[in-house]
């Protein structure tokens, strides 16, 4: 691998289903980078929220509460992890009930200003470069990034994806689900869902993940040969 792979910052960002957490850690493991997975932060506090008896339906409640659990994500893509005051939270942030809260309590500016500075610290200490998904990297927390992109697809193709993951589920059920919680990240004040003017789109529709996660490394190589200075430690190599 070239050493040129270095300080890379790769935003993925999009709508849920659409294969940014996949599409992540493999770019990140092919190339060497960190990972960071921004819903899983957001996940954490909202799970930190309802397991500490705050109501998420109230948000001057969540505001107050936002900066008080501490959160440590894990950077290997090979390995992801996240723990709340040092507890692991990596299955409890999974339930049906914390996903059916985390748009509300990711809604909440004070929240979103606790998240993304843990964020942008992560990303500053990643020596190697790192990959960060989430839903508003390449708008508001790395708008510097060297490489955007904005994964979508069809909302039947990200149902059936989301409830293959879960035994008997229906699949119009989670659909809606998916459909109302792409509307409430898409519709919020702060920070909402949305593909920044420079991230090139990718549908991953008709696409196998092997085929987005190919797209995607291309992108970052070719990307990574234009960087100022790419040049010189090519040549010097
Ligand atoms: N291009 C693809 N084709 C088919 N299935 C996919 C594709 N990309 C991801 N998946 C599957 O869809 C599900 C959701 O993918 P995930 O990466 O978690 O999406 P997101 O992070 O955008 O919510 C996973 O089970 C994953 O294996
Ligand atoms: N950068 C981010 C990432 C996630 N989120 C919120 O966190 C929720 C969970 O994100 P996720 O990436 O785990 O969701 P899935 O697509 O994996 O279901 C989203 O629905 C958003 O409400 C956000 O607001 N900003």
């Amino acid at each position: 691998m070239s050493d040129t792979v270095e300080s890379v910052i790769v935003a993925i960002d999009g709508p849920s289903g659409t294969g940014k957490s996949s599409t992540s850690k493999a770019v990140a493991s092919a190339l060497g980078l960190s990972y960071l997975d921004t819903g899983a932060q957001y996940r954490a506090i909202t799970w930190w929220m309802l397991s500490n008896g705050i109501d998420t339906a109230d948000p001057l409640a969540i505001a107050s509460a936002a900066g008080k659990p501490v959160i440590e994500s894990g950077t290997d893509p090979a390995a992801p992890a996240i723990t709340v005051d040092g507890v692991d939270a990596s299955g409890p942030i999974r339930t049906q009930e914390v996903t059916s809260k985390v748009s509300a309590v990711s809604a909440v500016p004070e929240v979103r200003e606790v998240i993304t500075g843990l964020q942008r610290s992560i990303a500053a200490a990643a020596a190697r470069g790192i990959v960060v998904e989430g839903r508003d990297i390449g708008t508001t927390v790395l708008p510097d990034a060297d490489l955007k992109i904005f994964l979508t697809a069809s909302p039947e193709a990200r149902a059936a994806r989301r409830s293959g993951e879960i035994k008997g589920s229906d699949v119009a059920a989670t659909r809606a689900a998916l459909v109302a919680r792409d509307a409430a990240d898409s519709g919020r004040k702060t920070s909402p869902l949305a593909k920044a003017d420079d991230a090139v789109e990718v549908d991953t529709t008709e696409l196998t993940l092997q085929q987005v996660v190919e797209r995607v490394v291309a992108l970052v190589e070719e990307r990574r040969d234009a960087l100022p200075g790419a040049g010189e430690r090519t040549a010097a190599r």
